[in-house]
């Protein structure tokens, strides 16, 4: 089946989104039935599969038709005074004392939420709206989730020894928002329903030029780098990225393997975002092979960093004690 986004729309897009310092090469767009993806998703590489037929139904989830049929329990919606959308974990604002929460979010309900985003001005602060999907949302959503190709999922869950699916989130966004480059834990078949998403992409041994927060910090596996401003004094490796670039349009899915940094743009000027993403526990390790893989060290890097942070009980003393250990002696 022909992909449903047409390569000269795709094109077009590519044509609009912002320049960086880096260069990007493009994700392969493949077909679910090419045995190369098979290959690449046990590899741990990006693939964008255009014809999954993963939410199919949800191809019809518009923002006006899950203002009507989602019913009118209470969403999560993040807001910021900038495009961006810093993550931050709340359990862990109370051990940075002067941190200020870039975003703030309120529970409201999707109808609100749509008519907030509708008669938003200049200089309002941006709405993302952010929500696992459970059974509170109307039946007519709850119908169209559950005709979703759970039959080609599984089996790639199931193919590639991952865990439980540990959730769906809903996303709903204004045109221009951004998620800001970071990585998570999980494995990710990321589905585009409205609108163009563009991601920039950097695999696992991109670490030492991303420069993370503290694992104690509330924007843990978040870089400190902003791209549009890059202090290449305080991340001088920041210069070395060499990152992929995918743009999803409605019915692309991307695999975005576990730990691989990811930067999300609702492309501007192509309407509001609705995406639904599927989170997986990766696969066990199974046996130890050395090389070790790059998300290994970054896994192990965590654990001490959380040992220390622990051990010491006070994050002040964390970095001292890590540059007695390695600065004049291993350096
Ligand atoms: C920014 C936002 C709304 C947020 C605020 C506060 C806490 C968590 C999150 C959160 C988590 C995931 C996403 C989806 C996606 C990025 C994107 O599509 O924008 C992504 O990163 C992924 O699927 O892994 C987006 C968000
Ligand atoms: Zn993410």
């Amino acid at each position: 089946m022909a992909s449903a986004v047409n390569k000269s729309v795709l094109s077009d897009v590519a044509a609009e989104v912002k320049k960086y310092h880096f260069p990007l090469e493009d994700v392969p767009r493949l077909s679910c039935n090419d045995p190369v993806v098979e290959q690449m998703i046990r590899n741990e590489e990006p693939v964008i599969l255009t014809d999954t037929n993963l939410v199919a139904a949800g191809m019809q989830w518009s923002p006006q038709y899950l203002a009507e049929n989602i019913g009118n329990g209470l969403y999560t919606v993040y807001s910021s005074k900038t495009q961006k959308f810093l993550y931050y974990d709340d359990k862990k604002v109370a051990r940075v004392p002067d941190f200020s929460p870039p975003t703030v979010h309120e529970d409201m309900t999707f109808q609100n939420f749509l008519c907030k985003v509708n008669k938003r001005k200049e200089g309002d602060r941006w709405m993302y709206l952010q929500q696992s999907l459970n059974d509170t949302v109307g039946p007519p959503i709850v119908r169209d989730f559950t005709t979703f190709n759970w039959a080609w999922i599984s089996e790639q869950q199931q193919k590639n020894k991952w865990g439980a699916l540990t959730s769906n989130l809903l996303l709903v966004g204004m045109d221009g928002v951004i998620t800001p480059v970071h990585y998570d834990e999980q494995q990710n078949f990321f589905a585009q329903i409205c609108g163009f998403k563009r991601f920039i992409l950097f695999d696992p041994s991109m670490f030492g030029c991303l420069y993370p927060y503290p694992v104690y910090h509330p924007h843990d596996r978040q870089s400190q780098v902003d791209f549009d401003n890059p202090d290449f004094v305080r991340f001088p490796r920041a210069k070395e990225l060499r990152g992929r670039q995918a743009i999803l349009g409605p019915g692309d899915v991307l695999y975005l393997p576990v730990y691989w940094w990811h930067q999300v743009e609702s492309v501007p000027g192509r309407g509001m975002t609705v995406s639904v993403n599927f989170w997986y526990k990766s696969a066990p390790t199974e046996k130890i092979v050395y090389p070790l893989k790059p998300q290994q060290k970054v896994a192990m890097m965590r654990n001490i960093e959380k040992m220390i942070t622990d051990a010491l009980n006070s994050t002040e003393e964390v970095a001292p004690l890590m540059q007695a250990m390695v600065l004049g002696r291993y350096t």
